[in-house]
Protein backbone atom coordinates (compact mmCIF):
# COMPACT_ATOMS: atom_id res chain seq x y z
CA UNK A 1 0.00 0.00 0.00
CA UNK A 2 1.46 3.45 -1.04
CA UNK A 3 2.09 5.72 1.82
CA UNK A 4 0.01 8.82 1.63
CA UNK A 5 2.25 11.74 2.33
CA UNK A 6 2.21 15.15 1.55
CA UNK A 7 4.24 18.37 3.02
CA UNK A 8 1.06 19.62 4.21
CA UNK A 9 0.74 16.79 6.50
CA UNK A 10 4.56 16.80 7.58
CA UNK A 11 3.87 20.64 8.53
CA UNK A 12 1.06 19.34 10.86
CA UNK A 13 2.91 17.01 12.57
CA UNK A 14 5.86 19.61 12.93
CA UNK A 15 3.13 21.67 14.11
CA UNK A 16 2.00 19.40 16.73
CA UNK A 17 5.59 18.59 18.14
CA UNK A 18 6.94 22.13 18.15
CA UNK A 19 5.43 23.09 21.44
CA UNK A 20 8.78 20.46 22.46
CA UNK A 21 10.81 22.94 21.92
CA UNK A 22 12.65 24.00 24.82
CA UNK A 23 12.11 20.90 26.94
CA UNK A 24 15.40 18.96 25.95
CA UNK A 25 18.93 20.47 26.12
CA UNK A 26 21.76 21.17 23.01
CA UNK A 27 24.85 19.17 23.34
CA UNK A 28 27.28 20.93 25.05
CA UNK A 29 29.72 18.43 26.01
CA UNK A 30 31.45 18.64 22.30
CA UNK A 31 31.58 22.84 23.06
CA UNK A 32 31.24 23.83 19.27
CA UNK A 33 27.76 22.69 19.82
CA UNK A 34 26.79 24.26 21.99
CA UNK A 35 26.01 27.09 20.27
CA UNK A 36 23.28 26.27 18.01
CA UNK A 37 20.05 27.31 17.92
CA UNK A 38 18.01 24.36 19.81
CA UNK A 39 14.60 26.15 18.00
CA UNK A 40 15.17 24.51 14.90
CA UNK A 41 13.03 21.43 13.75
CA UNK A 42 12.92 19.74 10.16
CA UNK A 43 12.21 16.74 7.92
CA UNK A 44 12.55 15.40 4.50
CA UNK A 45 11.25 11.82 2.83
CA UNK A 46 12.41 10.25 -0.20
CA UNK A 47 11.03 7.77 -1.34
CA UNK A 48 12.06 4.75 -3.42
CA UNK A 49 9.69 5.57 -6.15
CA UNK A 50 11.39 8.60 -6.29
CA UNK A 51 8.97 11.30 -4.48
CA UNK A 52 10.42 13.79 -2.15
CA UNK A 53 9.17 15.99 0.88
CA UNK A 54 10.16 17.76 3.12
CA UNK A 55 8.91 20.45 5.79
CA UNK A 56 10.17 23.06 8.96
CA UNK A 57 13.73 23.42 8.60
CA UNK A 58 14.88 20.64 5.93
CA UNK A 59 17.79 22.84 4.31
CA UNK A 60 20.03 24.04 7.12
CA UNK A 61 22.83 22.13 8.03
CA UNK A 62 23.86 20.30 10.65
CA UNK A 63 26.18 18.00 12.86
CA UNK A 64 25.47 14.76 11.46
CA UNK A 65 27.81 13.29 14.71
CA UNK A 66 26.74 9.52 15.07
CA UNK A 67 24.74 9.24 11.90
CA UNK A 68 27.83 8.87 10.29
CA UNK A 69 28.56 5.26 12.02
CA UNK A 70 26.12 3.63 9.52
CA UNK A 71 28.01 5.27 6.73
CA UNK A 72 31.23 4.49 7.92
CA UNK A 73 30.48 0.48 9.07
CA UNK A 74 29.13 0.58 4.99
CA UNK A 75 32.34 2.07 4.33
CA UNK A 76 34.08 -0.66 6.41
CA UNK A 77 31.49 -3.55 4.60
CA UNK A 78 32.66 -2.57 1.12
CA UNK A 79 36.25 -3.38 2.40
CA UNK A 80 36.18 -6.09 4.52
CA UNK A 81 35.23 -9.81 4.15
CA UNK A 82 31.99 -10.01 6.84
CA UNK A 83 34.23 -12.73 9.20
CA UNK A 84 36.80 -9.66 9.43
CA UNK A 85 34.54 -7.10 10.70
CA UNK A 86 32.67 -8.89 13.45
CA UNK A 87 35.55 -11.05 15.06
CA UNK A 88 36.05 -6.97 15.97
CA UNK A 89 33.15 -5.81 16.86
CA UNK A 90 29.47 -7.39 17.82
CA UNK A 91 25.92 -7.25 16.90
CA UNK A 92 24.05 -6.97 20.24
CA UNK A 93 22.49 -3.73 21.50
CA UNK A 94 24.87 -2.30 24.66
CA UNK A 95 22.13 -1.01 27.00
CA UNK A 96 24.92 1.66 27.97
CA UNK A 97 25.38 4.93 26.98
CA UNK A 98 27.04 5.60 23.46
CA UNK A 99 30.56 6.77 25.35
CA UNK A 100 30.85 4.21 28.06
CA UNK A 101 33.57 2.42 28.68
CA UNK A 102 32.01 -0.49 31.21
CA UNK A 103 31.43 -3.63 29.49
CA UNK A 104 34.85 -2.99 26.70
CA UNK A 105 36.82 -3.78 29.68
CA UNK A 106 34.78 -7.00 30.75
CA UNK A 107 34.53 -8.02 27.05
CA UNK A 108 38.02 -8.22 26.66
CA UNK A 109 38.14 -4.82 24.11
CA UNK A 110 34.91 -6.51 21.46
CA UNK A 111 32.60 -3.52 21.25
CA UNK A 112 29.18 -4.58 21.26
CA UNK A 113 28.13 -3.34 18.40
CA UNK A 114 29.33 -0.72 15.26
CA UNK A 115 26.76 2.32 16.46
CA UNK A 116 28.39 2.90 20.35
CA UNK A 117 31.77 4.97 19.98
CA UNK A 118 33.92 2.08 20.83
CA UNK A 119 32.63 0.34 18.00
CA UNK A 120 32.75 3.29 15.64
CA UNK A 121 36.17 3.65 16.77
CA UNK A 122 37.14 -0.03 15.70
CA UNK A 123 35.61 0.55 12.42
CA UNK A 124 37.31 3.62 11.25
CA UNK A 125 40.97 1.90 12.73
CA UNK A 126 39.70 -0.89 9.92
CA UNK A 127 39.40 1.91 7.44
CA UNK A 128 42.87 3.38 8.04
CA UNK A 129 44.40 0.14 7.79
CA UNK A 130 42.85 -0.43 4.16
CA UNK A 131 41.94 3.31 2.87
CA UNK A 132 45.45 5.62 1.65
CA UNK A 133 43.03 8.74 2.83
CA UNK A 134 39.79 7.92 4.61
CA UNK A 135 38.81 11.25 5.13
CA UNK A 136 39.09 11.49 1.37
CA UNK A 137 37.16 8.64 0.64
CA UNK A 138 34.59 9.23 3.26
CA UNK A 139 33.45 13.11 1.37
CA UNK A 140 33.67 10.95 -1.41
CA UNK A 141 30.81 8.50 -0.69
CA UNK A 142 28.60 11.28 0.75
CA UNK A 143 28.78 12.78 -2.43
CA UNK A 144 27.86 10.37 -4.72
CA UNK A 145 25.00 8.83 -2.42
CA UNK A 146 23.19 12.19 -1.80
CA UNK A 147 24.25 13.48 -5.18
CA UNK A 148 25.27 16.80 -3.51
CA UNK A 149 29.24 18.02 -4.21
CA UNK A 150 29.53 20.80 -1.69
CA UNK A 151 29.03 18.53 1.63
CA UNK A 152 32.11 18.63 3.68
CA UNK A 153 33.34 18.63 7.55
CA UNK A 154 32.91 21.21 10.05
CA UNK A 155 36.58 21.77 10.67
CA UNK A 156 35.24 23.63 14.05
CA UNK A 157 33.45 20.97 15.18
CA UNK A 158 35.93 18.28 14.26
CA UNK A 159 38.69 20.33 16.20
CA UNK A 160 36.50 20.89 19.11
CA UNK A 161 36.32 17.43 19.32
CA UNK A 162 39.48 16.42 19.26
CA UNK A 163 40.22 19.36 22.30
CA UNK A 164 38.23 17.97 24.16
CA UNK A 165 38.43 13.95 23.16
CA UNK A 166 39.40 12.12 26.17
CA UNK A 167 37.24 9.87 26.67
CA UNK A 168 37.08 8.59 23.34
CA UNK A 169 40.91 8.50 23.54
CA UNK A 170 40.78 6.27 26.53
CA UNK A 171 37.89 4.06 24.83
CA UNK A 172 40.92 3.70 21.78
CA UNK A 173 43.47 3.16 23.73
CA UNK A 174 41.73 0.27 26.04
CA UNK A 175 41.10 -1.36 22.75
CA UNK A 176 44.68 -0.86 21.62
CA UNK A 177 45.59 -2.71 24.69
CA UNK A 178 43.38 -5.62 24.07
CA UNK A 179 45.46 -5.86 20.34
CA UNK A 180 41.36 -4.50 19.19
CA UNK A 181 43.15 -1.42 17.53
CA UNK A 182 46.45 -1.32 14.86
CA UNK A 183 47.04 1.86 14.25
CA UNK A 184 48.07 5.19 15.42
CA UNK A 185 44.98 6.28 18.18
CA UNK A 186 45.31 9.95 17.45
CA UNK A 187 45.08 9.81 13.88
CA UNK A 188 41.85 7.48 13.64
CA UNK A 189 40.41 9.56 16.28
CA UNK A 190 41.04 12.71 13.63
CA UNK A 191 39.11 10.48 11.28
CA UNK A 192 36.25 9.63 13.51
CA UNK A 193 35.76 13.05 14.91
CA UNK A 194 35.83 14.90 11.21
CA UNK A 195 33.31 11.56 10.13
CA UNK A 196 31.23 13.09 13.11
CA UNK A 197 31.66 16.37 11.96
CA UNK A 198 30.15 15.92 8.59
CA UNK A 199 27.84 18.38 7.90
CA UNK A 200 24.31 17.85 5.94
CA UNK A 201 20.85 18.96 6.12
CA UNK A 202 17.69 16.64 6.05
CA UNK A 203 17.33 16.45 2.64
CA UNK A 204 20.84 15.43 2.24
CA UNK A 205 20.86 12.47 4.50
CA UNK A 206 17.10 10.99 3.28
CA UNK A 207 18.57 11.11 -0.45
CA UNK A 208 22.16 9.31 1.07
CA UNK A 209 20.28 6.67 3.10
CA UNK A 210 17.51 5.84 0.51
CA UNK A 211 19.88 2.65 -0.84
CA UNK A 212 19.21 1.15 3.14
CA UNK A 213 15.33 1.16 2.31
CA UNK A 214 15.67 0.05 -1.47
CA UNK A 215 17.85 -3.23 -0.56
CA UNK A 216 21.16 -1.80 -0.76
CA UNK A 217 20.58 0.67 -4.59
CA UNK A 218 20.85 3.86 -4.83
CA UNK A 219 18.47 5.07 -7.44
CA UNK A 220 20.92 7.09 -9.57
CA UNK A 221 23.93 4.98 -9.09
CA UNK A 222 24.04 1.27 -11.49
CA UNK A 223 26.41 -0.48 -8.70
CA UNK A 224 24.96 -1.54 -5.39
CA UNK A 225 26.20 0.45 -2.20
CA UNK A 226 26.03 -2.83 -0.75
CA UNK A 227 24.47 -6.07 -1.20
CA UNK A 228 20.72 -6.75 -0.09
CA UNK A 229 21.53 -8.92 2.71
CA UNK A 230 23.80 -6.05 3.82
CA UNK A 231 21.27 -3.53 3.57
CA UNK A 232 19.26 -5.75 5.65
CA UNK A 233 21.76 -6.46 8.21
CA UNK A 234 22.30 -2.79 9.06
CA UNK A 235 18.66 -2.33 9.30
CA UNK A 236 18.73 -4.82 12.32
CA UNK A 237 21.78 -3.15 13.82
CA UNK A 238 19.67 0.62 13.71
CA UNK A 239 16.75 -1.55 14.77
CA UNK A 240 18.53 -2.91 17.48
CA UNK A 241 21.40 -0.31 18.66
CA UNK A 242 20.73 2.82 16.58
CA UNK A 243 19.06 5.14 19.37
CA UNK A 244 21.87 4.31 22.14
CA UNK A 245 20.27 2.49 25.29
CA UNK A 246 16.67 4.00 24.59
CA UNK A 247 16.61 1.33 21.27
CA UNK A 248 13.93 -0.88 23.12
CA UNK A 249 11.85 2.56 24.26
CA UNK A 250 12.26 3.67 20.05
CA UNK A 251 11.16 0.09 18.89
CA UNK A 252 8.03 0.59 21.19
CA UNK A 253 7.38 4.22 19.95
CA UNK A 254 8.41 4.32 16.04
CA UNK A 255 9.08 0.54 15.15
CA UNK A 256 11.54 1.40 12.45
CA UNK A 257 15.33 1.10 12.29
CA UNK A 258 16.91 4.42 13.17
CA UNK A 259 20.19 5.99 14.27
CA UNK A 260 20.76 9.36 15.51
CA UNK A 261 23.56 11.42 16.41
CA UNK A 262 24.02 14.24 19.38
CA UNK A 263 23.81 16.84 16.49
CA UNK A 264 19.88 16.39 16.76
CA UNK A 265 19.73 14.46 13.42
CA UNK A 266 17.85 10.70 13.53
CA UNK A 267 17.61 9.25 10.04
CA UNK A 268 15.06 6.78 9.75
CA UNK A 269 14.62 3.63 7.49
CA UNK A 270 11.25 2.36 6.42
CA UNK A 271 12.63 -1.03 4.53
CA UNK A 272 11.54 -1.32 0.53
CA UNK A 273 9.51 2.50 1.04
CA UNK A 274 11.31 5.52 1.78
CA UNK A 275 13.97 7.41 3.74
CA UNK A 276 13.71 9.95 6.37
CA UNK A 277 15.54 12.43 8.16
CA UNK A 278 14.56 14.73 11.16
CA UNK A 279 16.57 17.12 12.79
CA UNK A 280 15.74 19.43 16.03
CA UNK A 281 19.05 19.89 18.49
CA UNK A 282 17.67 19.39 21.85
CA UNK A 283 18.16 16.13 22.94
CA UNK A 284 16.77 14.15 25.77
CA UNK A 285 18.82 12.65 28.70
CA UNK A 286 19.29 9.52 26.21
CA UNK A 287 20.94 11.84 23.69
CA UNK A 288 18.96 11.26 20.75
CA UNK A 289 16.68 14.18 19.25
CA UNK A 290 13.63 15.11 22.05
CA UNK A 291 11.44 16.49 19.31
CA UNK A 292 12.99 14.66 16.52
CA UNK A 293 11.75 11.39 17.85
CA UNK A 294 8.26 12.62 18.50
CA UNK A 295 7.75 13.41 14.96
CA UNK A 296 8.94 10.07 13.73
CA UNK A 297 6.48 8.59 16.41
CA UNK A 298 3.27 10.38 15.24
CA UNK A 299 4.70 10.06 11.45
CA UNK A 300 5.22 6.68 11.84
CA UNK A 301 1.64 6.23 13.46
CA UNK A 302 -0.03 8.84 11.00
CA UNK A 303 0.95 6.37 7.86
CA UNK A 304 1.04 3.11 9.68
CA UNK A 305 4.33 1.80 9.01
CA UNK A 306 6.62 -0.35 11.88
CA UNK A 307 8.45 -3.46 10.95
CA UNK A 308 6.90 -4.79 13.69
N1 LIG B 1 26.14 10.08 19.95
C1 LIG B 1 26.89 10.84 19.22
O1 LIG B 1 26.44 11.46 18.27
C2 LIG B 1 28.29 10.96 19.72
C3 LIG B 1 29.28 11.38 18.70
C4 LIG B 1 30.34 12.28 19.27
N2 LIG B 1 31.19 12.72 18.20
C5 LIG B 1 31.16 11.57 20.33
O2 LIG B 1 32.08 10.91 20.01
O3 LIG B 1 30.89 11.68 21.49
Amino acid sequence: MAANINNQMLEAILAQVRPLLGQGKVADYIPALASVNGNKLGIAIRTVDGQHFQAGDATERFSIQSISKVLSLVAAMRQYDEDEIWQRVGKDPSGQPFNSLLQLEIEQGKPRNPFINAGALVVCDMLQSRLSAPRQRMLEIVRQLSGVSDIAYDAAVARSEFEHSARNAAIAWLMKSFGNFHNDVPTVLQNYFHYCALKMNCVELADTFLFLAAQGYAPHLSEPVVTSMQARQVNALMATSGMYQSAGEFAWRVGLPAKSGVGGGVVAIVPHEMAIAVWSPELDETGNSLAGVAVLERLSLKLGRSVY
